[in-house]
């Protein structure tokens, strides 16, 4: 087995308060900028998280215990402050629905920019163009300007396009909630079999049902620190025991 995301020492600080009073910034001019005007606090702290290849690893915590931060990361959409994300292969998923859609562009269009933004050719896109409609089911709305698209009908077509582009490692981020049942459970069953032919999968999600379905691994973030890290049963009872 090779590894297939390797993090060590990953650090990540937000500002906390972009705004200041005009004495506080005075007072920080006159003692010669001396210090930082703007609290920051660390959404990440010291993550160390290896994940082999065909692992399926569900980050769970409460509200802003980092996990989005986290799997943004190993997207390489945001970068780190200190340590280093490695990953081995293709990275999609479905971090935030509408990411890489202009609302301009029909569903038509989009599915061309989105496929090249994750990695697809021009012919790679066109030959699996038909079956990303058929997966979306948007039927005769993929020519109709995406803004027009409900949350559902964008979440279609992004994890359409997404599971197209054949990755490695596939990232989920919640947002599976916002489409309906069947949708869902065809997402699910792709999402199996993905697995099945040994893609690794990172979900971000507070429903603990689905991700006891999908994943093996449970991984426990706590302030932007990894604090439980087992199977997912173990880390589901962690979590409920807080
Ligand atoms: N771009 C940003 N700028 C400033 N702060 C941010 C940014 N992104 C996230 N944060 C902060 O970092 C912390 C962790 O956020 P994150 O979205 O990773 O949490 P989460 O565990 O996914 O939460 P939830 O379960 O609510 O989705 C939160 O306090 C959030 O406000």
């Amino acid at each position: 087995m090779s590894v297939s995301i390797e993090i060590r020492k990953l650090d990540k600080r937000f500002v906390l308060r972009h705004t200041r009073s005009i004495k506080e910034a005075a007072l920080w001019l006159v003692k010669g900028r001396k210090g930082d005007l703007s609290r920051k606090f660390a959404a990440l702290d010291d993550v160390n998280l290896t994940v082999q290849q065909g692992e399926t690893v569900a980050l769970l915590g409460f509200n802003g215990s980092g996990k989005s931060t986290l799997l943004k990361h190993i997207s390489g959409v945001m970068l780190p402050d200190a340590g280093s994300v490695r990953v081995r292969g293709r990275v999609a998923g479905l971090i935030e629905v509408g990411a890489g859609f202009h609302p301009d562009l029909s569903g038509r269009d989009n599915v061309f920019l989105n496929g090249s933004i994750l990695g697809m050719t021009e012919k790679q896109i066109r030959q699996q163009f038909d079956s990303i409609v058929e997966f979306s089911e948007i039927g005769e709305f993929i020519d109709t300007e995406v803004r027009f698209y409900s949350s559902g009908m964008y979440l279609r077509l992004a994890f359409a396009v997404a599971v197209h582009t054949d990755p490695d490692i596939f990232l989920i981020d919640e947002i599976l909630a916002v489409g309906d049942e069947p949708f869902q459970k065809k997402c699910l069953a792709k999402i199996r079999e993905l697995n099945a032919a040994g893609k690794t999968l990172v979900v971000v999600s507070h429903d603990f049902d689905m991700v006891s379905k999908v994943c093996e691994r449970g991984v426990v973030l706590e302030h932007g620190r990894i604090v439980k890290d087992g199977s997912v049963s173990e880390a589901i009872t962690h979590l409920r025991a807080v």
